[in-house]
């Protein structure tokens, strides 16, 4: 394989790396991508235009890198300053409040969207119609998430990672 190519794939395996240590080992991450899982589910009862289904994509992606970032800074802030620091405090409060800041954002957007009479009445209609299997995939779904949420997790010291992950 060509140099280029294996660079390529080097960034792409440790950008991988990234995300898969953040749903391993954030919460927060895993509320996100629950509830993410959630809206992909509520959408197909509406019917969205293009441009709303790329909002949607865009909102899921911009909270998702929101609390990824947050991570990246708390983390290098551990590394930095395992003790109590002010300065520590603040930079984690700021990435903390951006997070936040997206999250409801993206809240209030969403709302917009899925306050659609439309897209309303066909979930009703589905749930009148179908009501076992309606309770029962919401059901299913929360428990599934509760158990995604609520995994144990091995959050690892920054200090002890290899060197090429
Ligand atoms: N070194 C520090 N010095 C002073 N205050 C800190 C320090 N580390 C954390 N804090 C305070 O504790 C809060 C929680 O910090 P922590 O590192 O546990 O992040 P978190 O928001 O709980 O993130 P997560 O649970 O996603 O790891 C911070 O927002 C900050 O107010």
């Amino acid at each position: 394989m060509s140099r280029p190519i294996r660079s390529l794939l080097g960034s792409f395996k440790v950008a991988f790396y990234g995300i898969r240590y953040c749903i391993a080992n954030e919460r927060n991450m895993r509320i996100h991508l629950s509830i993410a899982l959630g809206v992909v589910f509520l959408c197909a009862f509406y019917s969205f235009s293009a441009a709303q289904y790329a909002l949607i994509v865009l909102l899921f992606c911009m909270v998702i890198a929101a609390e990824m970032l947050n991570t990246a800074i708390e983390t290098v802030v551990n590394l930095l300053s395992p003790g109590y620091n002010h300065l520590a405090k603040l930079a984690k409060d700021i990435a903390a409040g951006a997070v936040l800041i997206c999250a409801v954002g993206a809240a209030v957007i969403g709302l917009i969207l899925f306050c659609d009479p439309g897209g309303i009445g066909r979930l009703l209609a589905v749930m009148g119609a179908h009501p076992v299997l309606f309770f029962g995939g919401a059901i299913g779904y929360l428990l599934l998430a509760a158990a995604f949420i609520f995994v144990p997790e091995q959050k690892q010291n920054p200090r002890q990672g290899k060197k090429d992950e």
